[in-house]
């Protein structure tokens, strides 16, 4: 039984980590943002400029912002094609959620479509992307204060094992409990997968018509940072449920750390190397492009290949596609894969993901630092969550852990981690 509460180890440097991040985490993006528009686009020297309160404050930037979430959480509710189960909680119970999210993608695409046709000029938001940032940061912090307090109500069970230590900051940035909800809406499933990574393949979309724009037509490797990072956010909708199955679902909290991850850090940080491409334009050579494709082809292979082997294994074991892979016993009556993408390295879905993470900032050229800022930030990201994960998994497995990492002594790269 993973330990509780106070008792459970703190991560991320306990409260004083926390509380760094907590501001370490909105200036970061800010500099990417500012960066990424200045001449130089130097990711380590300091910031052209230092933001006035009138260049982050927009009352437009907040309707437009709350506008998108009202919409978002509006599709959210629309009638799915599947209602699927949570994984098992504390109280033995299982949690339903609505399977839509690839529905919400669609017809938003539909919406800016007929938009775009009547004249919306949806590639202004380029230039909006510091205020709606700010504003997205805003509703995080007391969007994640809201939980917090809603968190004093719950019952224990509710309670994720981290995020409820004592300290206020930490558990604040950890998050309290687990699913917090209003009836059947699950605001941590609805924030990881709806209005931070649609609104990320929108600012993405924007920056390509602005870049049309002003040069006539989209760059090729305009086209392929669109293209890619559309995979990968169609992906992730539209394997919806294998989220259920993600750390983030299952064992976080939902506070700040995730709050301001989905609402503000994916969409306009992940967005950077359009943002770069918009005002740093690169040339691409078809060969070169086509190179960079197979890169992504093959992250995209790896990454899903892995995902979908875990996730079929985890709610069929007998599925005819899995029932062959070779299987360590736990004596939590589950089964570890150890054959298969799983017998490769301990994480394959992270190398697949890092694969793709190098595809997207390639088109982008050698010149500059700022668009490898994703792969860098992903690595660290990634080395990270596998210590946790694995901390977690000595825990429920013990010895049968113990064994799956002999047999398996590579973490995420064979051969080299
Ligand atoms: N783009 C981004 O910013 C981010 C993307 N990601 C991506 O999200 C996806 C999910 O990541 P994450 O939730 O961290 O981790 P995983 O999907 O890898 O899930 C880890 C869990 O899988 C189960 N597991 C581990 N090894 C085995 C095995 N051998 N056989 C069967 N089950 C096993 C364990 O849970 P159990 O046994 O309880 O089922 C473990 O806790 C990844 O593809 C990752 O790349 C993640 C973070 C950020
Ligand atoms: C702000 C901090 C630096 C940390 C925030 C981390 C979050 C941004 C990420 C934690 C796990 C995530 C996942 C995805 C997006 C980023 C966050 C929220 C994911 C939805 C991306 C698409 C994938 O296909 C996925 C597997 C569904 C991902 C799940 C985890």
């Amino acid at each position: 039984m993973a330990p509780q509460g106070s008792r459970a180890p703190l991560e991320f440097g306990g409260p004083l980590g926390a509380a760094a991040l907590m501001l370490l985490l909105p200036a970061t993006m800010v500099h990417l943002l500012l960066v990424a528009r200045s001449g130089p686009a130097r990711l380590l020297g300091p910031p052209p400029y230092l933001p006035g309160l009138e260049a982050l404050w927009s009352p437009r930037a907040l309707l437009l912002w709350l506008t998108w979430l009202g919409l978002q959480a509006a599709l959210y509710l629309l009638p799915a094609r599947k209602v699927a189960e949570g994984q098992e909680l504390k109280d033995k119970s299982t949690l339903r959620y609505p399977i839509n999210g690839f529905q919400a993608l669609v017809l938003t695409a539909l919406l800016v479509s007929l938009g775009v046709s009547a004249g919306l000029p949806v590639g202004e938001l380029a230039e909006m992307l510091l205020p709606l940032a700010f504003v997205a940061t805003l509703t995080a912090f007391i969007f994640s204060l809201l939980l917090y307090l809603k968190a004093l109500l719950a019952p224990t069970s509710a309670l994720a094992p981290g995020g409820n230590s004592g300290n206020p900051i930490y558990d604040f940035f950890l998050g309290r409990e687990l699913n917090p909800r209003i009836r059947s809406f699950d605001f941590k499933y609805f924030c990881e997968l709806r209005p931070g990574l649609i609104g990320w393949v929108l600012i993405n979309l924007a920056l390509l018509m602005k870049e049309a724009e002003l040069r006539g037509s989209p760059s090729l490797a305009m086209w392929l940072v669109n293209g890619f990072q559309l995979l990968y956010v169609g992906d992730a909708l539209w394997q919806e449920e294998a989220v259920l199955t993600t750390m983030d679902i299952t064992h976080d909290g939902f506070g700040f750390m995730l709050a301001f991850g989905d609402l503000a850090w994916v969409p306009f940080t992940y967005s950077l190397q359009a943002q770069f491409l918009l005002y740093h334009p690169q040339p691409l050579g078809l060969p070169m492009a086509s190179v960079i494709c197979l890169i992504n082809a093959f992250g995209f292979y790896i990454f899903r290949g892995a995902n979908a082997q875990k996730n079929t294994f985890r709610k069929n074991p007998s599925d005819p596609r899995v029932a062959d892979l070779e299987t360590i016993p736990t004596a939590t009556g589950r089964q570890l894969l150890v054959s298969g993408w799983w017998g490769m390295v301990r994480h394959p879905n992270y190398l697949g993901d890092l694969i793709m993470a190098l595809a997207w900032s390639l088109p982008c050229g050698m010149s500059h630092l700022l668009p490898y800022f994703y792969f860098l930030y992903f690595t660290v990201l990634l080395v990270h969550r596998e210590g946790r994960d694995e901390r977690q998994c000595l825990q429920k497995y013990g010895l049968a852990w113990r064994e799956y990492c002999r047999r398996v002594p590579y973490r995420i790269v064979p051969y080299i981690y």
